[in-house]
């Protein structure tokens, strides 16, 4: 699913590079914990897979996408197989929880009656159904984030990148929410969540990638939090 080899990201502004000769493989259907300190390169890891920066070196595959070779007019194609969420939500405040996932569908072009089909499927999926009509300042920041969640996969996407999802919530919320992520895991979804989350890292035994100074340092199949982050 992804396949990343040789990879080195050297920002322009920074003097050292974010990403040094980093190659690893995420399979399909796998879930997989991205940790490591402030500034290890993990959301830079992100953007080169949105082809939101392009890497000084070596290839990006996501899919049947090489990112890196991958014409502008085929990049919303990629970025629509491929799910976000982040740490702040980035809700449409100004429209309810079935606008919000309503408008992720709508603005790729989704024909009317999917997107009504599918936004109550989804919004029961993550566990939301009854609070459709819900503002997000009506909601409590787990509600959001598993509306965030479902706008991701609305749309089915083959590989969902949660950029430290439960990093504005406790710890009970935190792990209904990775609950979710692991849910829609085992629908066959491949799942990378990069993570500070020492206690979920732990509690849930998936696969650990762990990125220190821009190199992947562990890559452990059920692994614990450990001495990183
Ligand atoms: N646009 C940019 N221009 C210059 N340097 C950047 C840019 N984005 C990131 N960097 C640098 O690249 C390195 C990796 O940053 P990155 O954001 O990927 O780390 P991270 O592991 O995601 O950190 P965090 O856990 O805080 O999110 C850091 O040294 C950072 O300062």
């Amino acid at each position: 699913m992804i396949s990343v080899n040789n990879v080195t990201m050297q920002y322009k502004a920074s003097t050292r590079p974010a990403l040094r000769d980093l190659s690893l493989d995420v399979d399909k259907g796998d879930f997989a914990f991205l940790i490591g300190p402030s500034g290890s390169g993990k959301s830079t890891f992100f953007r080169l897979l949105l082809k939101e920066d392009k890497p000084t070196s070596g290839d990006v595959y996501v899919g049947d996408f090489h990112v890196n070779k991958l014409p502008s007019r085929k990049v919303p194609k990629l970025r629509q197989s491929i799910g976000c969420v982040f740490q702040d939500f980035r809700l449409l405040q100004q429209k309810s929880v079935a606008e919000n996932v309503a408008f992720a569908l709508e603005v790729i072009g989704k024909p009317r009656n999917t997107v009504a089909k599918v936004v109550p499927e989804v919004l029961d999926y993550v566990g939301l159904s009854g609070k459709a009509d819900r503002m997000p300042y009506e909601l409590s920041g787990g509600e959001m984030q598993r509306v965030a969640i479902a706008r991701a996969i609305a749309n089915r996407p083959l590989l969902l990148l949660a950029d430290e999802p439960t990093g504005n919530l406790d710890p009970d919320t935190s792990r209904e929410i990775v609950e979710v992520l692991d849910r829609v895991n085992r629908r066959g979804t491949t799942v990378v969540m990069a993570t500070h989350d020492r206690q979920i890292v732990d509690s849930m035994r998936r696969r650990v990638l762990e990125f220190s100074n821009g190199r992947l340092t562990r890559d452990d199949a059920h692994g614990v939090y450990g001495l990183g982050g």
